[in-house]
This record gives C-alpha cells, structure tokens and sequence, in this order.
C-alpha cells in the first residue's frame, strides 16, 4: 500500500440523495480548510475556457481514457452524451500525496468499488434519514426536483437504506436527524481526535 494513503486515508461518504451530505460536508470543510480535498475527475471531452487541466478535469483522449479503463485504473466511469467520464485510482492515492483526506461523495455502486480497492485503504460512512418521510420532504423542500426525479431519488434511497444494513457495508452511520448533533458524530468519526482514522 502507498504510505501516503496509510496516513491520509480516503473517507467515502454515501447516503441518499437528500439526506444532507453537501450540507454537512460544507460545515466540515468550513473548518477544517486545509485538510481535505476531492479527487480531480477524467473527462474525454474538451476543456471549456478558463478551465485548468489537472485542477478542473484530468483531460484526456478517448485512447487514454480507454486503455485506463483497459488496465483496472477507474473507481467508476460513465458516459454523458458522448463524452467519457470517471474517478481514477491514481487521482484519489494523488490527494493523499499532497497531505489531504480525500473525501468521496458517491453513491452505492461507487461505495462497492472502492471497497474492492483494499489499496485506498478507505473508511465508510453512510448518512442516514431519520425517516423515509423526512427525506421525501428535505427532497421537496430543496426545490431542486421534479416529480419524476423526486421518486426516482426515493426508489434510489430504498436500495442505498437496504444495502447500508449489510453487515460491514460502512464503519460507521451517522442518522442526519438533528443537524448539530449529526455534525458532532460526523466530525468525531472524520477527524478521530486528529488522527483522521491512521493507525498511531
Ligand atoms: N439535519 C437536517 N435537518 C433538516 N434539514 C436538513 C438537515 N440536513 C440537511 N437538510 C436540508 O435537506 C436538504 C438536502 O440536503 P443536501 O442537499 O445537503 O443533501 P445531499 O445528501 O447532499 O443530496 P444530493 O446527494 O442530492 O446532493 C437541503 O435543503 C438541506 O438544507
């Protein structure tokens, strides 16, 4: 295993759509500026203005998108109209290099694949609802859905609710009841009294 991932070990965080991972994510990051940081995303598709090759996307060719597909090297990728898109190894194993948690927000397919990757040496958290209906309402109250989407993402929660209670899925969850209090437990298992989950 790479040192750098033995000490900044990845935390994947999942969770249904809704139940409030941004907002808590944001609060984190907020305090703690210069601990954490994403992993920079492949794209085949062309860079837009202003945008900066391995800080916005890791730009490449279709060939090279390919052949790292190819050779094991993607967490996951997906096609969006024609271009190609995905979070490679290297790029999660590079922010641990650069002395940061990297934090992946990804949803349960990405949550299984990562598992597979014992070399990331990552650590699970899954933020719960507190209840269907009150993740059904945070989804309405956010305004950002339409009735399609809306029960899609319910349908979404049922599986990610349903696979979270398999034994050793995550290593901790947190039930994003109380805003505050959800905060304290998320801290507590992130920052683990600042030794972010290494080993002493
Ligand atoms: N503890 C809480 N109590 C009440 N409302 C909350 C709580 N946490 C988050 N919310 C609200 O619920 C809505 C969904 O939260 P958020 O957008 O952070 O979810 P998410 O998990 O990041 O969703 P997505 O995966 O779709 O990005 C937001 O409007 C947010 O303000």
């Amino acid at each position: 295993m790479s040192s750098a991932v033995q000490n900044f070990r990845p935390v994947v965080i999942s969770g249904p759509s809704g139940t409030g991972k941004s907002t808590l994510l944001k609060r984190l990051f907020a305090e703690y500026p210069d601990k954490f940081g994403f992993s920079v995303s492949h794209t085949t598709r062309s860079p837009r203005l202003g945008e900066i090759n391995g800080k916005d996307y890791n730009f490449v060719t279709r060939e090279s998108f390919q052949s790292l597909i190819t050779s094991n090297g993607f967490i996951e990728h997906a096609q969006f109209g024609s271009n190609l898109y995905g979070t490679s190894v290297a790029a999660i194993k590079s922010v641990a290099e650069q002395g940061r948690i990297c934090i992946l927000d990804i949803e349960m397919e990405g949550v299984k694949q990562v598992k597979r990757r014992e070399d990331l040496n990552a650590r699970f958290v899954f933020l719960a609802p507190p209840s269907m209906e009150e993740l059904e309402r945070r989804l309405r109250g956010r305004n950002t859905e339409t009735e399609e989407s809306l029960q899609q993402r319910l349908a979404q929660a049922r599986n990610e609710l349903a696979f979270s209670q398999t034994p050793g899925a995550h290593d901790k969850i947190v039930v994003n009841d109380d805003l505050d209090r959800a905060y304290g437990e998320l801290k507590e298992f992130i920052v683990d009294g600042g030794r972010f989950g290494a080993a002493q």
